[in-house]
This record gives C-alpha cells, structure tokens and sequence, in this order.
C-alpha cells in the first residue's frame, strides 16, 4: 500500500528527548519553584549513590547563585569516583542512559534520566549549556565540559571540552544554569536536604544559598554505607511479560539453566521440581517458550516450597535514624509516647524485594488539632512532593485509626489527633507513580506491608493509652493517699496520746509506687539538687534513674544512676550540681527505665530520643559576591 503524502507528513518518529522538552512535567519540572528543588535532589541523589556503590564517605556541596530575577545557576559537587571522559556526554546529555537500569540493586537512582533531564529544563528555560567537571582516581587532570542536549537525537551537544587541573583526588562537579524560584518552607530544598542529613548521616554537606549564607550540615557518623548488592529476580510476583522477556534474553541453553541461574532462590532440585509440575522439558531452549507455558510456570512457581527473598540486598535505615527522623519533625517539642520502631521483614512486589520501616510518636506537646503529620522515605530520599498519590499516605489512611484511639471520621482518611507517623519504604526498583519519583505508587503488595507496620503500631498506641488511663487513676490514688494517711496519723495518735507512727509501710500498702522527689538548694554559684528515690511499694526494686535538668553544665550522654535492690519503705538519696544561680529554676524532668510505668511516681519513662542528636546544622557567615 503506498501511503499518500498527507500520511507521510502526519507521522513522525520523536526522540525521548524531544518528548521531554514538550512533557517536563512529567519529570517533575512543573513550577520554578519544583524544578529548582528537582534540579538539586537528581544532582545530589546521584552524588550518594556514587559514594555509596564506592564505599566513599560522602563530602558534598550545594551551591544555589542568583544570577539574574528569575535565572539561578545550581552546582552540585561531591567527592564519589569521578566519571570516564568518554562516558561523560552520555550520562549528562542523553536520556536513558545510566548505570542502574539494568541491575537490579537498591539505589536512589534507577531509570537514567534524573541528570539529563535536569540539564535540559536548564537548556529550555534559559538557552544556555551546562558544565560538568570530573576526575577519576589516579588521573592528573579532570574533564571539563561545556554541554546541553541535541533534542532531536537525544545526544550530548558538546559546546566545549578541555583538560583542566582539579585540587581534588576524584569526584564530579555539575553546574546547571535555570530558571526557578528559591523558597523556604515545608516542600523546600532547604528542608530537603535537613531530611537528607537524616537519611545519611555519614554525609559532610555544605549548602549555600542564594543569599550567599552558608550551612553546614555536619556528617554524624564516620564511617562509609555499604554498597548495596546486585540481586537476580525473585521467582514470585513476576508478570507474564517480564517472565517472557527474561526468557527471550536469557544466555542460558535450557529451562533448567534458566531457572537455576537467572532467578533468586531457585536451586537445581527446585528447579527439576518446578518444570516437572509445569509440564515442561529441562532441555527446552528458553528462547522457545510458550505463552502458556510461562502460565504454567508462573503457576508452578506458587505451588513449591520457596526460600523468601534475601533480604542482605536492601538496606534500612534502622531503628536510630527512625527516631532521628521523627526528632527532626518535632524538633523541641516532647512527645509522650515514643513507638518502637517497626521493621518489617522483606516482601516481593513483581519479583522485587522492598521492606517497609516505620515510627511514631504521640501525645505531649505536638500539636494535636490537625492530621497527623506523615514523613515519607523512599530508599533513603525524602519525599516531600505529591502526599496525596502516594501508597504510604493512602496505607495510613485506609487503616482505621479510631480502634487504636485516633480520631478518624467514618474511619478512613488521614487521622486527626497529635502524632507525627515516620514510613520509609526500600527496595529493589521501587515502583513510583511517575518518573520523577516523587511518590509510591499504589501496589497491593506495598500498601499492605505499610498497612501492617501502621497496625503494630497502632496497637501499642492504645496499649499506651490504656496504660496512661491506668497510670492517671493510680496517680490520683497515690496523692490521696499521700496526704490523708500521715494527717489521720497525725490526729489518731493525738487522740490517743501515743507517737506518731511510720507510715511509710501503711502508704507502700495502699499505693504501691517508687516515689522520685528532688529538692534543691541555691548556693552562690551552684545549684545542688538532691533526688530522694522512696520505695512505698511492698517488693524490692531496680531501675535506671535518668535526670534532664531544664537547664545548666550538663554531660554529653546525660545524668544517670543504677537504684539497685531499693528495698520495700527504703529511701536513698543521689545528687547532682549546676553551676551557676538559677532564679527561674522549672525543676528537673525524670525519667527511668527498667521498671513497669505503673509503679513509678514523679518521672517518665525513658523517651526512644535520650541521647539522639537532632541533625547538627551550623550557621556560616555571609560572605560577599565577589
Ligand atoms: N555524580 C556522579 N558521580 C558518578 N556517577 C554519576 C554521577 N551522576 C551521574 N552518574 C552516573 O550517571 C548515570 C545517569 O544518571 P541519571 O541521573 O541520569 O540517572 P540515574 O540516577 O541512573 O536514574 P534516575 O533517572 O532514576 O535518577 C547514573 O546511573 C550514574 O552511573
């Protein structure tokens, strides 16, 4: 059939790049406010997982220069291995190109696009090229590049390219000309990169914003992540398609081949076990399967007992930085429940291991008149854009939150009431709502692990509350019994002209607590504070006493003692000094650890965030344009 010339000129081959240019909000480049915040997370994503897959402990910087109204230039410097010449144009001015795709491993980065993409909103929105500066380890000079992005091709247009001498061992450094708009606030680069320094807390970052005020946000600890490891698909939860395709490309000989050595957890018994209950051939070439005998093997695959998937290739926050990440939400504030952080075993969505970490805190002074605030991570990077698509905030919201005593209307919805909730989810090619990765997609299998994360939680939410109601009631009890048990001592043996009685051993009957009371005496340059710790319950205690005095010389790792063996109607006495005067003195806070809630008066339970630093974010000074 010949096409006529109307048809001819209707179609048109597009490059991805072209596409792009047309489609950037598809990549997340929708206002000037976002595309800047874009630029710097695609850059400084890319700058960790280089460090990372090379066990760099990462020094990076963020610089952000206004250079005119509306027109900004972004550098992004890190010190990771560093990127070959050759390969600098393709990863910088081609899209779909990078070194993830095709492994299956966890990473920040996965699609190859990220970079590219920055580089051509710049492109677009101001005309101009960017700069890229490299080094590898063992080379004398770095590569500088002056390049933007040929649409049409989607390849690297180089404006510029010479050998320049860098003061760095390796490392790459990419500048970005845009425009954008540079704010402060929730959904900012700011906040973005103060969530970041939680997630990594091994990075050295110094950001300077357009001001020219600098900030550093100074590495925690010292020592490198761990590279993460490559994995080989899961057997369960693949679809027809990616079965047929792996199928197609397999450089194995025969099915059994196939089995054993392309997929995770398949060994050679498992997969003479699989292919007899599929009905299929051992010798079969892979290349030759059926559609119907993928049916079958995928069935197969459910049927046989399978190890789960390994889990040694993900990487979790843990348990610290869980609780750091809740501290940097509310900061100052005090919660009063500290929810043990739950990290869930790992799952498999389309044969991809993820697992799901949580935490909450509740009550206190975080403000309780509004929706829970949700912080969401996505293998280790803050998710600060589109809560409302995202599968952590949709888990939360399809859990009923009222049984575990928040207020939720007809329960479902994000639940009122003062808690900040914590989720990150990590995995192998995680499935995002769109390319510019900005939220989970809504995936069975993922909303349901978020989902039971949220449910342990919620269970010891209302256990804590039950525990609180029960801890108010005997609280009112021990203050009544406090005061009317020495008075009625007092008029008793006044009545009968005797001495008065102990009744210590009569309070420890009815009350049943540990007793934790301070007194203090103001010096001329000291404060001496004496914690007197009564035991008027009828067994022997032992516990750990901690002291957070409101203000004062106080130790690194905070003021402790061991109360061992405190015997029933004991009193013992410990004491700590603050120097200087203290007129306005607000009195000590108390916790303890150790010991059931229920028996101890006068103190708290030691909180998960004793001793966990909030991210430590020291202010530079102004320095001028030069
Ligand atoms: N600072 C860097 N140091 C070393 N290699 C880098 C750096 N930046 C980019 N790369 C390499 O360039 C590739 C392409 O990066 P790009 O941001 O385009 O995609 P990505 O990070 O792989 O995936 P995504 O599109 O999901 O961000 C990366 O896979 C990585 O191999």
């Amino acid at each position: 059939m010949v096409r006529n010339r109307d048809t001819q000129d209707r179609f048109k081959e597009i490059s991805i790049s072209e596409f792009f240019e047309k489609n950037k909000h598809i990549l997340g480049f929708d206002s000037p406010q976002k595309s800047m915040f874009m630029v710097v997370k695609e850059a400084l994503d890319n700058s960790l997982d280089a460090c990372e897959e090379n066990s760099i402990l990462p020094d990076i910087s963020v610089s952000i220069r206004k250079d005119h109204t509306d027109q900004y230039t972004v550098t992004v410097e890190d010190n990771g291995p560093g990127i070959n010449r050759q390969e600098i144009p393709k990863v910088f001015g081609q899209l779909l190109y990078g070194s993830r795709f095709h492994r299956l491993r966890q990473t920040r980065g996965q699609q190859g696009i990220g970079i590219t993409a920055a580089i051509l909103y710049g492109q677009i929105t101001t005309g101009k090229v960017s700069n890229v500066k490299s080094k590898i380890a063992g080379d004398e000079v770095a590569f500088e590049f002056r390049l933007g992005i040929n649409v049409k091709d989607n390849t690297a247009n180089i404006v510029e390219e010479k050998p320049v001498i860098w003061n760095r061992v390796s490392g790459t450094s990419v500048s970005i000309p845009l425009r954008g708009k540079y704010q402060v606030g929730r959904q900012s680069i700011f906040e973005y990169l103060k969530e970041t320094a939680v997630s990594n807390p091994n990075m050295q970052l110094l950001f300077t914003d357009p001001d020219n005020r600098k900030y550093i946000f100074n590495r925690a600890l010292e020592v490198p992540s761990k590279p993460s490891v490559p994995v080989k698909p899961y057997p369960l939860g693949l679809e027809m398609g990616e079965v047929q395709s792996m199928a197609k490309e397999s450089h194995e000989k025969s099915m059994w081949s196939f089995l054993t050595s392309d997929f995770n957890r398949i060994s050679r018994n498992l997969a003479s076990e699989i292919l007899k209950l599929a009905g299929i051939e051992e010798n079969k070439d892979p290349r030759q399967i059926t559609l119907h005998e993928i049916s079958a093997l995928r069935e197969a695959f459910t049927k046989v007992k399978m190890m789960p998937p390994p889990t040694d290739c993900l990487s979790p926050l843990g348990e610290e930085f869980i609780i750091k990440g809740l501290k940097n939400v509310y900061e100052d504030h005090h919660p009063s429940f500290y929810c043990r952080p739950v990290i869930r075993k790992a799952s498999v969505y389309n044969g991809n291991p993820f697992a799901v970490e949580a935490g909450l805190v509740y009550g206190g002074d975080i403000r309780g008149d509004d929706q829970v605030r949700i912080v969401r991570y996505a293998n280790k990077v803050p998710l600060l854009y589109q809560p409302g698509a995202c599968a952590i905030t949709r888990a939360i919201s399809e859990t009923d939150w009222r049984s575990y005593g928040l207020e939720q209307r007809q329960g479902t919805g994000i639940p009122f009431g003062p808690a900040i909730i914590f989720v990150h989810v990590y995995g192998v090619r995680l499935p995002y709502t769109s390319e510019s990765k900005e939220a989970i997609a809504n995936v069975e299998a993922i909303m349901e692990e978020i989902k039971l994360a949220m449910k342990i939680m919620g269970r010891s939410l209302k256990s804590f509350m039950n525990k609180k109601d029960k801890r108010q009631k005997i609280n009112e009890k021990f203050r009544l019994v406090q005061s009317l048990i020495p008075e009625i001592a007092r008029k008793a043996a006044s009545i009968v002209n005797e001495d008065q009685p102990a009744v210590g051993p009569i309070i420890s009957k009815i009350a049943n607590v540990v007793f934790i009371k301070e007194n203090t005496v103001q010096r001329d340059d000291s404060m001496e504070i004496e914690v007197e710790i009564i035991n008027y319950s009828g067994e022997e205690r032992s516990f750990t006493l901690y002291a957070s005095p409101p203000t004062g010389d106080v130790p690194e790792e905070g003021i402790s003692w061991n109360i061992d063996n405190l015997l029933p109607s004991e009193s013992r006495k410990v004491s700590f000094t603050m120097k200087g005067k203290f007129i306005d003195y607000a009195g000590t806070d108390y916790y303890f650890k150790g010991i059931d809630p229920v028996y101890v008066q006068g103190g708290e339970l030691l909180p998960s965030d004793w001793n966990v630093k909030s991210v430590k974010i020291e202010e530079g000074e102004t320095q001028d344009e030069q």
